[in-house]
Parts: C-alpha cells; sequence; structure tokens
C-alpha cells in the first residue's frame, strides 16, 4: 500500500505559488500542498497575476498550469519567471492535462523542472514538493558555501600581503601599492611621496636586550608607522627587517617633510628606548625621501633607488634625520650655480 501523503519533515518556511486558472482544482491542491508541507501557498488564476507574484513573493517553488485564461500560457509565463531572476533558479513544476511526450519536452524547453499530468494523485504531489524542497535547501546551503569561500578567498588575498610579525603591509603589497600609486600618480598628475625608514643602530639593541624584544619594539615602532598614516591611502609597510616604507599619495615635498616631522614627534612621544645608542638612550629613526610626479621614466625601482640613495646619507650625517632626495640634489645644484 502506498504510504500517506504527509507533512514534510523540515521547520523551514516553503511558499508555493499555484498557478491554475479552474477555482474548484486550485482549492483542491491547495488544501493538499499545504497537507504535503507548504508553509504558504499564493494563488494565481491568470499569466499576469501569476508573474507578479512571483516577482513580488519569490516563492520557493512554482506549480503552473499550462492552459491559462487569455492569450498567454503557463510556457509563456514559466520564460518570463526565468527572466524575472537571473542568477537565481526557483523549481518550476508544469500542471497539465496534456500528456504528449512534445508537451512535456516542451515544458522543460519553457525553463520547467518537472512535468505533472492532471489529476495529480496527493501522494506524488507530497513527493514532488519534498524533492524540490530538498533541491532549495541545497541550493541555499551551496550559495552559502560560495558566499564563505569568497570571503575566505578575500581574507588569504588580504594574509598573502600583510607581514606577520607588524601586521603592516609586507613586500609583496607594498610593491603592488607602490606600482599602482605610481601609475595613479601620472595618470592624474599629482605627487607621490615614497619614505624608506630605518631604526637607528638596531643591532646594537637586538645584541643587548635579544631578538624578542627586538621583535617588541618593531611592533611599537609599526603601531606609530600606521596611527601617523592618517590618509585613507597612505601606506606604511615593513619593508625589510627593520626597514619601513611609507607610501604617501598626493604629497609634495613640503607635506613629505611635514609628514616627517609629525612622524619623528610621535615616535619621541612614545618615549621607547635603547639601551645601547650612542645618540642617547632613545630609540630614533633615519629616514630618505623621494617625491615626484611620475611620468613615463618613473618605476618603483627608480624611486627606491632615490628613496634608498637620501636614507643613505641621512644614516651618513649622523642619523635621527630625514633627508628628501630631491631637495639634496636642489642644494647641490645651488652649490654649482
Ligand atoms: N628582532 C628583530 N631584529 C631584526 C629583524 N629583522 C632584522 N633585524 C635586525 O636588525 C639589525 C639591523 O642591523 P644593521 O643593518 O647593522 O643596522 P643598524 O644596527 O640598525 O644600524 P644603522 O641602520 O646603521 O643605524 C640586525 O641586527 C638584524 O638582525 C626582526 O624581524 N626582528
Amino acid at each position: 500500500m502506498a504510504p500517506a501523503a504527509s507533512a514534510a519533515p523540515e521547520h523551514e518556511p516553503f511558499c508555493v505559488l499555484l498557478v491554475e486558472d479552474q477555482a474548484s482544482l486550485r482549492a483542491q491542491l491547495c488544501s493538499e500542498l499545504q497537507r504535503a508541507g507548504a508553509t504558504e501557498v499564493l494563488q494565481a488564476a491568470d499569466a499576469d497575476a501569476a508573474l507578479q507574484l512571483f516577482k513580488l513573493r519569490r516563492p520557493d517553488l512554482v506549480l503552473l498550469d499550462i492552459r491559462l485564461p487569455g492569450s498567454e500560457d503557463g510556457y509563456w509565463v514559466a520564460q518570463r519567471m526565468r527572466e524575472a531572476e537571473p542568477g537565481g533558479w526557483t523549481p518550476i513544476i508544469f500542471l497539465s492535462g496534456l500528456d504528449g511526450d512534445g508537451d512535456l519536452w516542451r515544458g522543460i524547453e519553457a525553463g520547467g523542472d518537472d512535468y505533472l499530468v492532471k489529476p495529480v494523485r496527493p501522494i506524488v504531489l507530497a513527493a514532488k514538493l519534498r524533492a524540490m524542497r530538498r533541491l532549495r535547501d541545497m541550493r541555499r546551503r551551496l550559495v552559502q558555501l560560495t558566499e564563505e569561500l569568497h570571503l575566505a578567498n578575500q581574507r588569504l588575498n588580504e594574509m598573502v600581503e600583510l607581514d606577520p610579525l607588524t601586521g603592516l603591509v609586507n613586500r609583496r603589497g607594498f610593491d603592488r601599492i607602490l606600482h599602482s600609486e605610481i601609475l595613479a600618480a601620472r595618470r592624474d598628475g599629482t605627487p607621490l611621496t615614497l619614505m624608506l625608514c630605518d631604526l637607528d643602530h638596531f643591532k646594537r639593541y637586538n645584541d643587548t636586550l635579544g631578538h624578542v624584544q627586538g621583535d617588541e619594539c618593531l611592533k611599537a615602532v609599526s603601531r606609530v608607522l600606521r596611527e601617523v598614516c592618517m590618509r585613507p591611502r597612505d601606506t606604511a609597510a615593513r619593508y625589510g627587517g627593520e626597514e619601513f616604507a611609507l607610501i604617501l599619495p598626493g604629497t609634495p615635498r613640503s607635506g613629505a617633510m611635514t609628514f616627517a616631522r609629525a612622524l619623528g614627534k610621535l615616535l619621541a612621544s612614545r618615549a621607547l628606548t635603547h639601551p645601547d645608542s650612542p645618540g642617547g638612550h632613545m630609540l630614533t629613526l633615519s629616514g630618505g625621501i623621494t617625491t615626484c610626479v611620475p611620468d613615463a621614466t618613473t618605476s618603483a625601482e627608480s624611486m627606491l633607488i632615490r628613496a634608498d640613495e637620501a636614507l643613505y646619507a641621512a644614516k651618513a650625517q649622523g642619523r635621527n634625520r630625514f633627508f628628501s632626495f630631491e631637495m639634496q640634489m636642489d642644494t647641490i645644484e645651488q652649490r654649482h650655480l
């Protein structure tokens, strides 16, 4: 004996749109659907009402009669429904008195998922409802998993560009950002500043306090750098061991020097001590700055070479200072005038 058509055990709401023009059959199917576990049955007697309800309520399943009053039939309705949900897929089951192979084929071609020939036995209707519900749940889970995967990928991409010790952008991220900021500044004709910063006498720091303490010091300096980068597109990166890089879009030479002074002040306010610094007991930084409005000849490499040269000069002239490559060049030129 066939099992009785019973309510599906699922707890999630399941809304069915029933499109059937005969009122008595609609009422009968409606109560069978409810017995079979549909939590809501929306009813439409013609194509227009069916489409309106579909767009407004987004049901979980559509039961669609093929013969409808007016000029449009169920095939037409199914096609419009598919067009109305790009990227989505609401299961559609055709209901029809037509049982030819061609009718079935047309229904599937029109975007239907299944085809039931009237009169539909309650047990069959309940079984179809259950199967479609299962498909809906699996599809939802798939969408959820895809979203989770997308987020995990995003996070992974971010992590690939982060330095694990300091949380700053790492060398890989720095290379990408500098390259794209050069292109942007070139396109907009705006100045771009690159600043390389290096801790002074950090080897002595490590030698005296050990690497663990040295790491803590690098983290503290990173916090200062992150704080001093106040504009959204300013980037603080860990360029190498105890070397940091700052990318400052829209920053001219004068702005770069103001920024360097602010950085020096903020670092001094943190009063980070150095146990074995020849110049006192405070931790200090030296910096090399280059600023330009990039043109076709500007590259990340050329900017790095200039910033590095300025950093070398700052170290050579006593440390705890920032030098601008371009300002040095101006001074040299003036001396030769
Ligand atoms: N604790 C710690 N130390 C690091 C890390 N990366 C690089 N260093 C240390 O940084 C020190 C850099 O030393 P040097 O290049 O001689 O430079 P310095 O002693 O700062 O001297 P100047 O730059 O000339 O002022 C070395 O002792 C490295 O071991 C790191 O991730 N953690």
